[in-house]
């Protein structure tokens, strides 16, 4: 105590003696206090020595208390109860409390990131990386988190822990108040909890006013920008899960924005997306949206199917083909039946597969099964695929569409690009399948049937689909509409109309409301003529005469240009009843040169539609050119 302090308090107990008469009961009890004081003011300077480092935020801000922290107290959670952030919204503002305890982190050095930071490289490859899940991930540990000022998150998070717990698992997943049972965020954001198999779902609002979340935030921010510890400390995590509560029509701008951030940075962080962040409006949607959410995620845990897992920054760096947009490519050849004659062999292919070896146009265990594989295709039967395009997987983020939503309104989301037959007659150049399909310009395959097509087709694009739930930025809404396709886009690759039962194949897309846009290449007449109903049907004009047309489609048929010719005859008069379109894909250098030409070409087809397309280098096509 200082001599200034000792002298007040002789001062006071002097003052306090004469004002009571000079009573000796007084004055010792002046002396009492006197006494005493010195051991009331000793906690608070070592409370002091227990406050942490002012960092950048707290200087405007009330500092925390921190008499309690260190003694646990257990929550009806079973968590362990430590620091307990303002509860009420009016506490918050006016206190601006931090809720969770900061301490200097314990790093540890990792030769590999310092190594990999310094060298500023990536880790992550552009292309999609699919990660299994060799545990069920119903048999993960599942701690459901939630934040709360008003009830809302919270009430939702309970129910999401209680259809967890209807579920019986294995292990009993763990409902966490973030504002009260979490004391230090390292405990679970940079380490982890010792459990096997942890799957982080979390229910969160949105306030642009100070809240327990602007911490959490903070520190996850912090976290992935601290150049000393491991960049990715959160893909020890099997899994996460978002779901934003906010009000859209009060704060369209800022709707969910803290959820948003979230989600982002614990991708950031390396934690893998096992379902898209939702965004509920609990002032238009409520309970029920939420209701809707969880039913989702619930449905995917038990689904079990891998996860397209890639960091933002590699998609956004991902350069991919506008897929939809090219015919044909180049392997094995061969000739066994023309495929002018391929209506009879339509007919007769189940009894000719009987009498004679009649071999799969694409077996399990071919080179070109691989390669289609691995590019991600989806090869379905012996001679169909799928594949899910760029712009799929770009509507799926809530981003732009194909110029067909443009055009036609088609929501790319919502549009299965698929061909049932790999194989096509042409090898164009800028066409970038790389000599993986087959081509040739006989069907000398067996034929699957269409119901087979369909249906696999559908399962594979919803295969894909379910696994870019690991994609950063893809909604839960679009996500859930993705399920139900309602185009098709018939030019993948291959030729359509080479498929024996193309009609009977676009009558069942009819059937189940799906639109069709099919492709062909103007080589094959005798199909086009008997070709029915398309919602749109494309013939492609790769150049304008003749001799271009050989340097750019490299046809196999030797009379490729009397059949194109004859298809363009088909277009204006047997096809005339439905909307036709000529498509034009323009590669400088080798066909833009003679427009009068194209002229004559739309002159003699009258389609109802022209579409022309510009052509980017890419370095990956057989001529070196790729579609944009
Ligand atoms: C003061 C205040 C600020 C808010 N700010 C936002 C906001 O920026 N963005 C948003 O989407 N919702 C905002 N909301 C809406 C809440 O996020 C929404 O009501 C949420 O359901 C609250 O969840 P809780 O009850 O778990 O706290 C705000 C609400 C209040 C009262
Ligand atoms: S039509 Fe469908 S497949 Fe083609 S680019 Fe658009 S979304 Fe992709």
């Amino acid at each position: 105590m200082s001599s200034i302090t000792t002298t007040a308090v002789f001062a006071i107990a002097a003052l306090i003696y004469l004002l009571s008469g000079g009573r000796w009961s007084i004055a010792l009890l002046g002396l009492t206090l006197f006494l005493i004081l010195p051991n009331i003011s000793t906690p608070q300077s070592e409370h002091k020595e227990l406050k942490p480092s002012k960092d950048h935020k707290s200087e405007n801000k009330q500092e925390i208390d921190f008499t309690n922290t260190f003694k646990e107290q257990k929550t009806t959670t079973g968590a362990v109860l430590l620091n307990r952030p303002p509860k009420s919204l009016s506490e918050s503002k006016s206190k601006t409390l931090k809720p969770f305890k900061r301490l200097p982190k314990v790093v540890k050095a990792n030769k590999e990131s310092i190594l990999r930071k310094k060298a500023n490289t990536k880790t992550r490859s552009v292309s999609p990386v699919y990660t299994s899940n060799a545990t069920p991930l119903l048999d993960s540990n599942f701690l459901i988190f939630y934040s709360s000022l008003t009830g809302a998150s919270e009430r939702s998070a309970k129910k999401i822990h209680e259809s967890l717990v209807e579920l019986d698992l294995k292990n009993k997943p763990q409902l966490i108040n973030m504002d009260d049972d979490i004391d230090d965020l390292d405990n679970y954001f940079i380490q982890t909890p010792d459990l096997p198999n942890l799957v982080y779902i979390m229910v969160l609002p949105s306030y642009d006013t100070d809240s327990p979340l602007d911490y959490f935030l903070e520190f996850l921010d912090d976290t992935a920008n601290d150049f000393r510890i491991d960049k990715y400390p959160l893909r020890k995590l099997t899994g996460f899960s978002v779901l934003g509560l906010g009000d859209t029509e009060s704060w369209p701008n800022k709707f969910c924005y803290q959820a948003k951030m979230t989600d982002r940075l614990m991708g950031k962080l390396g934690a893998r997306r096992i379902f898209p962040l939702g965004e509920v409006c609990m002032k238009s949607e409520g309970d029920s949206k939420v209701e809707e959410w969880n039913k989702m995620l619930i449905e995917t845990l038990k689904d079990n199917e891998p996860i397209m897992f890639e960091d933002q920054e590699s998609y956004e760096n991902e350069e991919e083909e506008e897929a939809g947009e090219g015919d044909s490519n180049l392997s094995d050849e061969g000739t066994l039946v023309d495929v002018e004659d391929m209506g009879k062999m339509i007919s007769d292919s189940k009894t000719e597969s009987t009498t004679r070896d009649v071999k799969k146009m694409v077996t399990k265990d071919s080179p070109t099964y691989k390669s289609l594989t691995k590019q991600g295709y989806t090869v379905v039967g012996s001679h169909s695929g799928v594949k899910i395009c760029r712009w799929t997987k770009s509507a799926l983020r809530g981003r732009g569409s194909c110029y067909k939503f443009a055009f036609y309104g088609i929501r790319s989301h919502l549009c299965m690009e698929a061909t049932p037959s790999l194989s096509c007659s042409n090898k164009c150049v800028f066409c970038w399948r790389h000599g993986t399909n087959p081509v040739g310009t006989t069907w000398r395959w067996e034929v699957d049937e269409p119901e087979v097509i369909l249906e696999g087709a559908l399962e594979g694009h919803y295969k894909k689909i379910k696994q870019m739930r690991g994609v950063p930025g893809v909604s839960a809404d679009r996500f859930n509409e993705a399920f139900t396709v309602r185009h098709c886009a018939l030019s993948l690759v291959g030729e359509p109309i080479f498929y024996p039962h193309i009609n009977k194949f676009l009558q069942m897309l009819h059937a189940k409301h799906i639109s069709s846009f099919l492709v062909c290449n103007a080589q094959h007449p005798d199909q086009l003529r008997a070709l029915n109903k398309v919602t749109q049907l494309y013939v492609s004009i790769d150049a304008p005469t003749k001799e271009e047309l050989k340097v750019v489609d490299r046809p196999l048929f030797r009379d490729y240009w009397e059949r194109l010719n004859s298809c363009l005859d088909i277009l204006r008069t047997v096809q005339s009843h439905q909307r036709t379109v000529f498509r034009l894909t323009l590669v400088k250098g080798f066909n833009m040169s003679d427009a009068k030409s194209y002229a004559d070409l739309v002159a003699k087809g009258l389609p109802s539609l022209i579409e022309i397309k510009g052509a980017t280098f890419c370095g990956s096509s057989s001529g070196g050119w790729n579609m944009a």
